[in-house]
């Protein structure tokens, strides 16, 4: 009679594993990764991030949306828009999406993100978890970001009801080592989103 694991073995034997077992790449199933969509306000995050989801869906993956203006009333309901509100919204939504993208979800996280430390704090937290992470600069230039004003904040800015306003009077500091900058103006979101999938091609990500 072979003698038999006793419960206490047991949870040795898991502890072991879980202590030595490397850190994989990925793990879940696929390859998972984060598209980080950083711009201003009305530059085309959302529009893109949706486009983008749904050539991703039709190929088959999974994919999720974390938009910031979505995403703040369930996570960060209790945040405005100081740069240590905006700094731990960043850092929430990261880390979801770090969660998401470790096991196997394309995660298209649009947000504005105007601090490069707190996107650079994501890049890192991806980086420990062996997460692919893209940051994309959506790089619309403010007067065309100011014609479009989708939800009329840049209009609430000039008639002095809003402060802060992330690009005007509120600060953003562009990416100085985008994977990809996208300037959105003259162009269509067809255009753009084959650039978006070129670049998850070439990152084997696709
Ligand atoms: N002052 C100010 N500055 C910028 N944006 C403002 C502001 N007040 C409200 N909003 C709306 O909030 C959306 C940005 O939320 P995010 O979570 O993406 O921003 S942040 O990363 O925490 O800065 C942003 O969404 P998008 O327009 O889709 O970018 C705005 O609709
Ligand atoms: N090439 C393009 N890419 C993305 N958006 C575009 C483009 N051309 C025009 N737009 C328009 O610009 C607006 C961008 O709004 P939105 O996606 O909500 O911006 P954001 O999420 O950055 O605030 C939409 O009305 C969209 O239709």
């Amino acid at each position: 009679m072979g003698a038999s694991a006793s419960p206490a073995d047991t949870q040795d034997a898991h502890a072991m594993t879980a202590q030595t077992q490397p850190r994989s790449p990925q793990v879940g199933t696929g390859h998972g990764a984060t598209l980080w969509f950083t711009g201003l306000p009305s530059a085309g995050k959302t529009t893109l991030a949706e486009a983008l989801a749904l050539r991703l869906r039709a190929a088959g993956r999974p994919v999720e949306i974390l938009d910031g203006d979505a995403v703040r009333p369930v996570l960060s309901p209790e945040l405005g828009y100081s740069r240590a509100d905006r700094d731990a919204n960043v850092a929430r939504i990261g880390w979801v999406a770090s969660r998401l993208a470790r096991n196997g979800v394309l995660v298209l996280a649009s947000v504005v993100s105007p601090f490069a430390a707190a996107r650079d704090g994501v890049r890192a937290s991806h980086a420990d978890a062996g997460t692919p992470f893209l940051e994309i600069h959506v790089a619309t230039p403010l007067q065309t970001c100011a014609e479009r004003d989708v939800k009329g904040l840049y209009a609430r800015q000039r008639s002095g009801t809003l402060d802060g306003l992330t690009g005007i009077d509120g600060e953003y500091e562009p990416p100085p080592n985008a994977d990809l900058r996208i300037d959105t103006a003259g162009r269509s979101v067809d255009d753009v989103t084959d650039d978006l999938i070129s670049l998850l091609r070439k990152e084997n990500l696709l």
